[in-house]
């Protein structure tokens, strides 16, 4: 299956799912999801706990059959290709390395299962090491001398020694903690900038795929509820489970459909579609009437977050969420009442 590339040409995807299907008895884990991913694409499917994400990745990375439906990999049908006759490999959270083998050895696991001679799986591996940004002295170094970032980045080396077309990711970074998962975030995109890789990774952090990945896939009991760019999907947020997905956001009702919207009180323009559901982004919401929808709010609370200010709001009996830029206008007080505004064009209407 061919599809039309923005130059004008045709391309196959890297990987083609049609109407893919996993059932487990009477549960639909995974329901005829179908859908292209391009060749060198870093696509996330993020869910929550229970939709089916861990599923679909090894069914995509054949450590799982089908019910029904086909998966082509550039054009060939390997529904029922095992995982080690594939040419992809897998990056777990439980990193799954051999603890009693040194870094070197994890790395050139798969070379040796293929009968590559030593001399040219330590080569390999040393390049490897370089790509992951260890030290080449860490060859020798026992995985159980490893800090957890270090450890995810030889798991990572090791999956690349193969050499796969695609590479799939089933949360590698959850069980890290904060500020290494952000560090590893940005080092994964630059991985996939220089390997030129198609990378399929999956997450239950929206924050995580937007920062990484060209096209976000949000699943839902086994469904792709949306599919987009990250801009898509923040601008755009299809239903209000993907509006809940962003985080902090505000999600107001709006009764009265029709020629215009009520909102505590103020008239906003007509939904754009036939739905009843306002979504504005804290950042969206102004200090002063700089904004053409315009209402006063009690300051509840404020959290400095570093680089923005949020402020919690009251309003009548809603409830709202603002973030202000550090370094724009004075802060506010808790307790104090305070003019708010934003522009209608901020808001994202959705359904459901
Ligand atoms: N081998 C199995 N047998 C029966 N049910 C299963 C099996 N594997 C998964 N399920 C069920 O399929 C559904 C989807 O599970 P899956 O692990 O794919 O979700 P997930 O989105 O990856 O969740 P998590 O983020 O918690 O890992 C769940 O209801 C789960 O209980």
């Amino acid at each position: 299956m061919a599809t039309v590339t923005p130059e004008g040409g045709t391309a196959v995807p890297a990987l083609s799912l049609q109407e893919i299907t996993r059932r487990f008895g009477a549960l639909t884990a995974v329901d005829a999801v179908t859908l292209d991913i391009a060749e060198g694409e870093f696509f996330t499917i993020v869910g929550p706990s229970g939709s089916g994400k861990s599923t679909l990745v090894r069914l995509l990375a054949g450590l799982e059959v089908p019910t029904a439906g086909t998966l082509l990999l550039r054009g060939e049908d390997i529904t029922r290709q095992p995982a080690n006759q594939r040419p992809t490999a897998m990056v777990f959270q439980s990193l799954a390395l051999f603890d009693h083998r040194s870094v070197g050895q994890n790395i050139e696991f798969a070379m040796k299962m293929k009968g590559v001679a030593p001399p040219a799986r330590r080569e390999r591996a040393l390049e490897l090491l370089s790509l992951l940004r260890l030290p080449r002295d860490y060859y020798d170094r026992a995985v159980t001398q490893c800090s957890g970032g270090e450890r995810q980045r030889v798991a990572m080396a090791r999956a690349l020694a193969s050499d796969p077309e695609i590479l799939f990711f089933d949360e590698p970074l959850s069980a890290l903690d904060y500020r290494l998962r952000k560090t590893l975030e940005v080092e994964l995109k630059e991985l996939h900038q220089r390997t030129g890789k198609t990378f399929i990774y999956i997450t239950h952090s929206l924050e995580e795929a937007m920062v990484m990945s060209d096209r976000i896939a949000i699943m839902q009991d086994g469904r792709f509820v949306q599919v987009g760019t990250p801009q898509d999907i923040y601008q755009r947020p299809r239903n209000r489970f993907v509006a809940g997905f962003m985080g902090e956001v505000n999600i107001l009702e709006i009764r009265g459909r029709g020629e215009s919207a009520r909102f505590a009180g103020l008239d906003l323009p007509a939904p754009e579609v036939a739905g009843a559901y306002a979504v504005l982004r804290p950042e969206a919401l102004q200090a002063g009437d700089g904004g053409s929808v315009r209402f006063d709010a009690d300051i509840v609370q404020r959290l400095m977050l570093g680089s923005r200010t949020q402020y919690h709001l009251r309003v009548g009996d809603l409830a709202l969420i603002a973030e202000i830029g550090a370094g724009v206008g004075n802060l506010m007080e808790p307790g104090q009442r305070t003019r708010f505004s934003f522009d209608p064009d901020d808001i994202a209407w959705v359904a459901e």
